[in-house]
C-alpha cells in the first residue's frame, strides 16, 4: 500500500515568512451557482438507489482508464509508474470508508477544479433543458451522460478526499476535499500515486457501503462489463471479457441477457441475437440485439439516441454511436467493435468518413442477411418481429438510395396475400417461389381491408387467373410497393392501374 501522503507542502523559509501572512488554511473555493444547484439535485434526488454512486465513481475510474491507454497508444509522453490499469477498491467498516483507486490518467488542478463545474455548467443547462421539455429527464441517463456522477457519492458521504495526480509527466499531487455543502478545498500534496483515489467517508446511515459483499453486488449489478479489472480488497469482482470478443458458441444466452441489458440499457431481454466477426472487408467484431419488447414511441423518433457502443482494441471510444448503423436499424442494440477504426474518431468524423461508410454497409448487409434466414427458418418469430419492427424495415426501403439496397432490404417486407389465410403474411421472394411460369409480374391491390380486397372487381379477374395478389390496407404499405417498382427482375404492378389500363385498351 502506499504511505499515508504527507499534505504539508514542503517550505523554505521565505515561503514560511510569506505564508505565515496568510492563514495557514488551505485554499477554499466556493462551488458557482449553478454548481451547486445541479449538484443539489444529484446529491439529494436525482439517483432511484444511492448505490449507483458506486457504479459512477468506476465508471470515472474507467473512463481514466480507458483515458491512459488511449493516450498511451497515441504514443503520448505519460508517467507509466504504478499503472497497473485496475480498479482498486478497499472497503473498511471501522473508519465507515470506502475508497476507489485508479491508475488513470488522473487530474491536474485545473480539471479538479474546472471539472466539477464545467460538467455541472453544462449538466445543469442541458439537464434543465430536458426538464422543461417534459422529456421527463431519465435520471439514470442524465448523469451518466454529463459525469457528474462523482457528485453522487454526496449521497452517501459526509466528506469526500480525492488525491489525484496527473500522469502527464512532471505533474504535482493534489488533495481535494469536500462536505459537499458548497465549499471545497484543494491543496498539493506529496506522495500522491499517478491516478486518482476517492475516499468517501460514509455517512452512518450509509454505512452499508464499507461493507465488501454490498460492493460486490453492485459492481456485478451495473458493472461487470467494465473493460478494467476491478478488485474489492485484493479480489478480483467483475469479469472483464467482453462477450463481443468470445467465440460465438462459448456464450451462454444468459451472459448475452446479461450484456444486452448493460449496453442496451434495457429492461428486457434479446429477441434475436446476432453475434458475428469478420475480417473482411473490414475488422468487425458485433454482437447486435434486436430486443424483445416492441419499439416505445421514442424508439421510433429518428433521433432517438442509438444503442450501439463503438469499440476499438476494447477501449470503448464512443458510446450511443450515431451512423454505425443505418438510421433504419436504429432499433438494434449491442457493440460494434473494429481494430481498423482510428482511435481518434471524434463525432464529426462519424458523420462521413469513409470508413464508416464501409462499416455501415457490412453490418446492414449481415444484418438484412441474418433476419432474412429468420424469417425462413423460423417463420412464425420472424413474422412476430416484423409486427413490432416492420415501420422499421419499410422506412429503410424509403430511404435506401439504390434499387440495389432497397432490393436487399425488401427481402424482408411481408404482406398479406390473396394465397393465404388473413393475418398469414408472406415475404416476395416466397410470392416469387409461387409464381408460375406464365406469370411474369409481382401484383398487389390496395383495400382498406381484406373483405374490401377481395370484394373488388380488379381482384376477381386475377383470381380466376389463379393469380396471387398482395393487399396493402396501410397507404404506407402501398407507398413501398410503388416506391420499389421491382423486385427480383419482376415488376411491382398495382392490380387496379393494371385493369384501368386493360379496360383503357379495350
Ligand atoms: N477517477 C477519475 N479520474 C479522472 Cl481522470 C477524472 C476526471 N474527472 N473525474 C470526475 C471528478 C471530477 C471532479 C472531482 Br473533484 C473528482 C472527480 F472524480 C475523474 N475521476
Amino acid at each position: 500500500g502506499c504511505s499515508i501522503p504527507m499534505c504539508r507542502r514542503v517550505h523554505t523559509t521565505s515561503q514560511l515568512l510569506q505564508e505565515a501572512v496568510q492563514t495557514n488554511e488551505p485554499q477554499a473555493y466556493e462551488f458557482q451557482a449553478e454548481t451547486r444547484m445541479l449538484l443539489d439535485i444529484v446529491a439529494k434526488s436525482l439517483y432511484s438507489e444511492k448505490e449507483v454512486f458506486v457504479r459512477e465513481l468506476i465508471s470515472n475510474a474507467s473512463d481514466a482508464i480507458e483515458k491512459a491507454r488511449y493516450l498511451a497508444l497515441q504514443g503520448k509522453e505519460l508517467d507509466s509508474s504504478e499503472a497497473d490499469m485496475k480498479i482498486h477498491i478497499t472497503t473498511d467498516k471501522y473508519d465507515k470508508t470506502l475508497t476507489i483507486q485508479d491508475s488513470g490518467i488522473g487530474m491536474s488542478r485545473e480539471e479538479l477544479i474546472d471539472n466539477l463545474g464545467t460538467i455541472a455548467r453544462s449538466g445543469s443547462k442541458a439537464f434543465i433543458q430536458q426538464l422543461q421539455e417534459g422529456g421527463g429527464a431519465d435520471p439514470q441517463s442524465i448523469i451518466g451522460q454529463f459525469g457528474v456522477g462523482f457528485y453522487s457519492a454526496f449521497m452517501v458521504a459526509e466528506k469526500v478526499e480525492v488525491f489525484t495526480k496527473s500522469r502527464l509527466p512532471g505533474s504535482i499531487g493534489y488533495i481535494w476535499a469536500s462536505d459537499g455543502c458548497g465549499k471545497y478545498t484543494v491543496e498539493e500534496c506529496q506522495n500522491v500515486e499517478p491516478g486518482t483515489k476517492i475516499i468517501c467517508h460514509l455517512k452512518v446511515e450509509n454505512r452499508e457501503f464499507a461493507d465488501e459483499q454490498t460492493i460486490k453486488d453492485v459492481i456485478k449489478k451495473y458493472s461487470s462489463f467494465i473493460g478494467s479489472p476491478i478488485e474489492v480488497n485484493g479480489e478480483q469482482a467483475n469479469n472483464i471479457k467482453p462477450i463481443w470478443l468470445m467465440d460465438p458458441k462459448e456464450v451462454s444466452p444468459d451472459q448475452h441477457d446479461e450484456f444486452y441489458r448493460y449496453v442496451g440499457s434495457a429492461y428486457d431481454k434479446p429477441r434475436f441475437v446476432l453475434h458475428y466477426r469478420t475480417d473482411a472487408p473490414v475488422d468487425l467484431r458485433c454482437v447486435l440485439y434486436v430486443p424483445e419488447g416492441k419499439p416505445g414511441l421514442f424508439d421510433l423518433n429518428r433521433d432517438a439516441e442509438s444503442s450501439v457502443s463503438l469499440y476499438c482494441r476494447r477501449v470503448l471510444i464512443m458510446n450511443k454511436a450515431e451512423n454505425v448503423l443505418p438510421k433504419w436499424l436504429r432499433f438494434l442494440k449491442g457493440v460494434v467493435d473494429s481494430e481498423d477504426i482510428p482511435l481518434n474518431l471524434s463525432r464529426e468524423l462519424l458523420q462521413d468518413s469513409a470508413l464508416i461508410r464501409r462499416l455501415r454497409t457490412v453490418i446492414q448487409n449481415r444484418v438484412v442477411r441474418f433476419l432474412f434466414d429468420k424469417s425462413r427458418k423460423d417463420a412464425e418469430s420472424y413474422s412476430k418481429f416484423f409486427t413490432d419492427y416492420g415501420i422499421f424495415i419499410k422506412e429503410g426501403i424509403l430511404s435506401s438510395q439504390e434499387q440495389v439496397e432497397k432490393e436487399e432490404i425488401a427481402k424482408l417486407i411481408m404482406y398479406d396475400s390473396s394465397a393465404k389465410p388473413i393475418g398469414e403474411k408472406v415475404t416476395l421472394p416466397e410470392y416469387i417461389g409461387r409464381m408460375t411460369d406464365n406469370q411474369k409480374d409481382i401484383y398487389y391491390l390496395a383495400a382498406p381491408s381484406r373483405e374490401l380486397a377481395e370484394s373488388s372487381p380488379y381482384f376477381e379477374a386475377l383470381k380466376k387467373r389463379n393469380v396471387e395478389v398482395l393487399f396493402c390496407y396501410e397507404p404506407y404499405d402501398e407507398v413501398v410497393l410503388m416506391q420499389l417498382q421491382e423486385f427480383g427482375n419482376r415488376k411491382i404492378i398495382s392490380v387496379e392501374k393494371e385493369m384501368r389500363q386493360d379496360k383503357d385498351a379495350v
